[in-house]
């Protein structure tokens, strides 16, 4: 897959795909079916996916609570992962804010871009003020040049599947539903940071992530299962993670801190990728060290059982 960042030079081999466009946060089953119809119509054009970086509402509301599912890096990953060949990941700044409907089906889609077929949701607004919708984009396209698809919503069991369905089910500790909406475990992906080192002590060293600008889910200790995805430990893992403030530590910024079972080794620097599985219990405070240290063995055997069942 190439990215493709600025969509003032792009290359001649990289126009002519046939692109769906949002924001894909998560990356969900209602994208993949967005990505079906896409590639239907693409036949032997590149499958593309227009997107913009920061998320639009990151731009609008700056300094808002982190609401993301996953983080550019982690999207692009997935996307590649779903034979997408061309991603344009558009910056979104005042400039693109600014551009009205017209002028970015006009200017960036097509003059740009290239596209020969564009395919979005029917809910789909763009351009300045959301003044365009999908049926103002199929006028635009008839007019300029490239075909414009409106592709049904998926629904789900529990109804219409979207990001925000995703991250209540994963506030309200319910990872499962929010796998039964996104096709895939919810992960939390990223590089193993340095802690304060007191995990070893306790018995239970923990592989330390940021959750930083990510959508955190409802705190607490989760079953996981856990890929190392480079270094010499790559491979698979059971485990139990922490997603939280550590109260026995005094409420710190909120990570995740996983303890993966039967392994030994250093993870420092090593890319991560935490699929939550199940949630076990809140985050406590306990009256001393041994209690919580029984309380995580309590947690291990708990996460080993849940896990075993599949
Ligand atoms: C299974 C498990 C359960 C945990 N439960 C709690 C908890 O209830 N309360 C808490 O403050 N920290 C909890 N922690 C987080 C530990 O406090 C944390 O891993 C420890 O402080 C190590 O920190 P360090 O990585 O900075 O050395 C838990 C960690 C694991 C792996
Ligand atoms: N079973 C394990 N699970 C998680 N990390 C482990 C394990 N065994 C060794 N480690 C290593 O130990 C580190 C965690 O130890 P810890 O004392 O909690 O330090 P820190 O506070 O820096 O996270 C991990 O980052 C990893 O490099």
């Amino acid at each position: 897959m190439r990215i493709i960042r600025d969509s003032q030079f792009v290359r001649p081999e990289d126009r002519g795909a046939a692109a769906a466009i949002g924001n894909f946060d998560g990356v969900h089953l209602g994208h993949q079916a967005v990505l079906d119809v896409t590639r239907g119509a693409a036949g032997t054009a590149p499958l593309g996916v227009v997107t913009f970086e920061p998320h639009p509402r990151e731009f609008f509301a700056p300094g808002a609570p982190p609401f993301r599912l996953m983080n550019a890096e982690a999207r692009a990953n997935r996307l590649a992962k779903l034979g997408v060949a061309r991603l344009y990941e558009l910056p979104f700044n005042a400039a693109l804010a600014g551009l009205p409907a017209r002028d970015f089906a006009a200017e960036i889609l097509h003059r740009r871009l290239g596209l020969t077929h564009v395919v979005v949701g029917p809910d789909f607004q763009f351009g300045k003020g959301r003044d365009g919708d999908a049926a103002a984009l199929q006028a635009l396209g008839a007019e300029l040049g490239f075909g414009v698809t409106v592709a049904p919503v998926r629904e789900g069991a529990e109804g219409r599947i979207s990001s925000t369905a995703i991250r209540t089910a994963l506030t309200e500790g319910r990872p499962r539903d929010a796998a039964g909406m996104l096709g895939h475990w919810h992960r939390m992906e990223g590089p193993v940071i340095r802690g304060f080192q007191r995990g070893r002590e306790l018995g239970y060293p923990t592989a330390n992530m940021s959750i930083d600008g990510l959508h955190p889910p409802k705190f607490g200790v989760y079953a996981v299962r856990v890929d190392v995805l480079d270094g010499p430990y790559r491979g698979s893992y059971d485990g139990a993670a922490s997603i939280g403030v550590r109260p026995m530590f005094d409420g710190e910024s909120p990570n995740c801190e996983t303890f993966l079972f039967d392994f030994s080794g250093d993870l420092y620097g090593a890319e991560l990728s935490v699929a939550l599985v199940e949630y076990l219990r809140p985050e406590m405070r306990f009256d001393g060290l041994p209690a919580l240290i029984d309380q995580m063995d309590a947690d291990c055997l708990r996460a080993r059982e849940v896990l075993a069942r599949g």
